[in-house]
């Protein structure tokens, strides 16, 4: 018979910050598990079995959201003892171990990452949207040149990300915006003003321009594109899986 828990954290920290912190922190459990799948920084899946619990399996997805990273995990096992009294130890011993043992680890886990995402720079991006079109950048200088991105930029330390969205729109196009909501989180490679390599996300809420005459300090262009104009643009390969969201937007506004 198997049973199951499931639990539900949210992490004040990136993707990435989050699943690498709840890598180094492992799993609660005293015996050795085996990794049967990690896909960083969205799941993972280890398998083991020790004490009372046979084939243990524990799977754990990443999800990005407004206030951070949800974290989603299920604790699967069976017993080695089968039949009623299997149930009965379940109910008085392992399920109350294993609730206990994961309470203990997610306070851990959250306060760790929460912590470790404070030296972790953040990059915002903005998908302002004008009817049915967002409006794109073409990156001015440097590795990235002729490239096209959100507008955006690196957050400040103590700085929002809202913050940081409204004073990046105002820096780079001259526009006051006003953010609506959250639309998506993509690992950036490489490293972000000298940080960890992999350790920063792009995070990007879409939003509408309330103020202002757009003008493209920084960009060699920017361009109002329509769902199916996206796809074709030179893009920042990291900000390509962030494009059906964008479409799914402009769809149904
Ligand atoms: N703004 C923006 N940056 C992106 C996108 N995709 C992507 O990989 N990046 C990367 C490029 C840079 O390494 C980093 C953002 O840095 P940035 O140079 O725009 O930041 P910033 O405006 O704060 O610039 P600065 O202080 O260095 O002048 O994120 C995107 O869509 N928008």
């Amino acid at each position: 018979m198997v049973f199951q828990l499931r639990f539900t954290t949210l992490v004040e920290a990136p993707l990435t910050v989050a699943h690498d912190v709840a890598r180094v922190l492992g799993r609660p459990w005293p015996w050795a598990l085996t990794e049967v799948s990690s896909e960083r920084p969205f799941a993972d899946e280890f398998h083991g079995s020790g004490g009372l619990m046979a084939q243990v399996r524990h799977t754990r997805r990443f999800h990005p959201t407004g206030a951070g990273t949800l974290v989603d995990e299920q604790v699967e096992w069976d017993n080695r003892v089968p039949g009623v009294l299997g149930r009965l130890l379940d109910q008085t011993v392992v399920r109350r171990h294993v609730l206990a043992a994961m309470q203990a680890h997610l306070d851990l886990f959250a306060a760790a990452a929460q912590r470790r995402a404070e030296d972790v720079v953040q990059v915002v991006g903005a998908a302002l949207v004008d009817g049915d079109r967002v409006l794109v950048a073409r990156r001015g200088s440097g590795q990235l040149a002729g490239r096209w991105e959100f507008p955006g930029g690196k957050v400040e330390r103590g700085e929002s990300e809202l913050a940081a969205l409204v004073r990046e729109c105002q820096e780079e196009l001259a526009v006051d915006i006003a953010p609506q909501a959250f639309l998506g989180e993509v690992p950036l490679p490489g490293v972000v003003a000298g940080g960890a390599p992999g350790a920063s996300t792009l995070r990007v809420w879409w939003g509408r321009v309330t103020g202002g005459e757009l003008v493209a300090h920084e960009h060699s262009e920017v361009r109002w594109v329509t769902a199916d104009e996206l796809e074709d643009l030179d893009w920042i390969p990291a900000d390509r899986p962030l494009l059906p969201a964008v479409r799914a937007l402009l769809a149904r506004l």
